[in-house]
């Protein structure tokens, strides 16, 4: 069941289309990492959901309902819990009460029934359950990011909006909020919308994304079909690149081949290695062994002198980057693997 649908929703400021007429896809259960470029359209998007703005016109539909009424009562903001909890921008706390307080503070406001055993609960979730009691004014950036995720998640929503959670973070405390957030995805089952420029990470939590570019949806495509579109890329080095790239050219009809600056060659398109996922970090599943493997005897057939060999990832990234370049087809097909430059041989790009 789909949590969340946007038909044709579209935000005019000015002359501004901020939002135009996109169409996304929330399934219950889904991490949604919600992709764009400075100014896509992507907080404006999470505060038409949120109930924080007001749509120019087309529809959202949340929980089965549609119409202004069905996110006014989603994200009921004032006397009662949500199904909605939204962290957009700095989570609002007040410095001088401890991470406890602040919490109960809100649950107390909304009525949460017992509302002790519920802050207590959520800050174990988020990792904070030995800092509770410390004054938040004393904490740093990534324990109040997971704080305004513990205050997000007061009432239980079912639905979680989190608008750059990742900004401004080191790296431990990323890691930290990504295990908090999978945590709650699948211990919790709650739903979640992640914009996110920190692609890499994203890429570790997220099983669905949205690239939204000039405020339309470019893409949306599962953990699974963004694997199948990038495909795994082999990068190589050798001790004659030219003889090397004319050997695979021949022998891997269909792969698409590059030169880097350094002198190596990806090769991509062949298949099978997984970028890191969301429940591991490393490579998961297939290895790519057997395109490595091909590749590996092609070269040694052919006497070639390898000096490096190894799976990368970055192609998805690239994809990702592609995307946001523009909705329309020419960003979408070059993503899709067709060459750049007309002229290119062999696919090269
Ligand atoms: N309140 C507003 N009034 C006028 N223009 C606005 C307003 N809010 C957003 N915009 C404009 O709408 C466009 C989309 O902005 P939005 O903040 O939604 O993009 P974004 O994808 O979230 O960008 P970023 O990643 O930089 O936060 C931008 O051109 C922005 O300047």
């Amino acid at each position: 069941m789909n949590i969340l649908e946007t038909n044709a929703l579209t935000k005019i400021y000015g002359s501004m289309r901020a939002v135009d007429e996109l169409d996304m896809r929330v399934a219950e259960g889904d991490i949604y990492g919600f992709v764009g470029k400075n100014g896509a359209g992507k907080s404006t998007t999470m505060n038409m959901v949120a109930g924080l703005a007001t749509p120019t016109s087309g529809e959202i539909r949340l929980f089965g309902s549609t119409g202004p009424d069905a996110v006014r009562r989603a994200s009921s903001f004032s006397s009662e819990p949500s199904r909605i909890g939204v962290l957009i921008e700095e989570p609002g706390v007040i410095p001088n009460l401890s991470a406890y307080e602040n919490l109960m503070a809100k649950a107390l406001s909304l009525g949460v029934v017992r509302a002790r055993e519920h802050c207590l609960d959520l800050l174990s979730l988020v990792g904070l359950a030995e800092s509770g009691a410390r004054k938040v004014k004393k904490f740093s950036m990534g324990m109040k990011q997971r704080l305004g995720v513990a205050l997000a998640l007061v009432g239980s929503p079912d639905l979680l909006l989190l608008d750059e959670p990742f900004n401004g973070m080191d790296p431990e405390a990323t890691r930290e909020l990504r295990g908090a957030l999978v945590t709650l995805n699948q211990e919790r089952g709650v739903t979640m919308i992640i914009s996110s420029h920190v692609l890499d990470q994203l890429m570790r939590v997220a099983n669905r994304f949205g690239v939204i570019a000039r405020g339309h949806m470019a893409r949306e495509l599962t953990e699974e079909e963004l694997h199948a579109a990038c495909g795994n890329a082999i990068r190589l080095k050798t001790t004659d690149p030219s003889r090397t790239l004319a050997i695979l050219e021949e022998r891997l009809s269909g792969a698409r081949l590059r030169v880097e600056p350094d002198q190596s060659i990806v090769v991509a398109g062949v298949g099978g290695a997984q970028a890191g996922s969301r429940f591991g970090g490393a490579a998961a599943g297939q290895s790519g062994a057997p395109e490595v493997e091909q590749v590996s005897r092609i070269l040694h057939d052919a006497d070639q002198v390898v000096l490096e060999l190894s799976v990368i990832e970055r192609d998805i990234e690239d994809y990702f980057v592609e995307l946001m370049g523009g909705a329309g087809s020419d960003a979408a097909s070059q993503a899709q693997g067709l060459p750049r430059d007309p002229k290119a041989k062999g696919g090269a790009r």
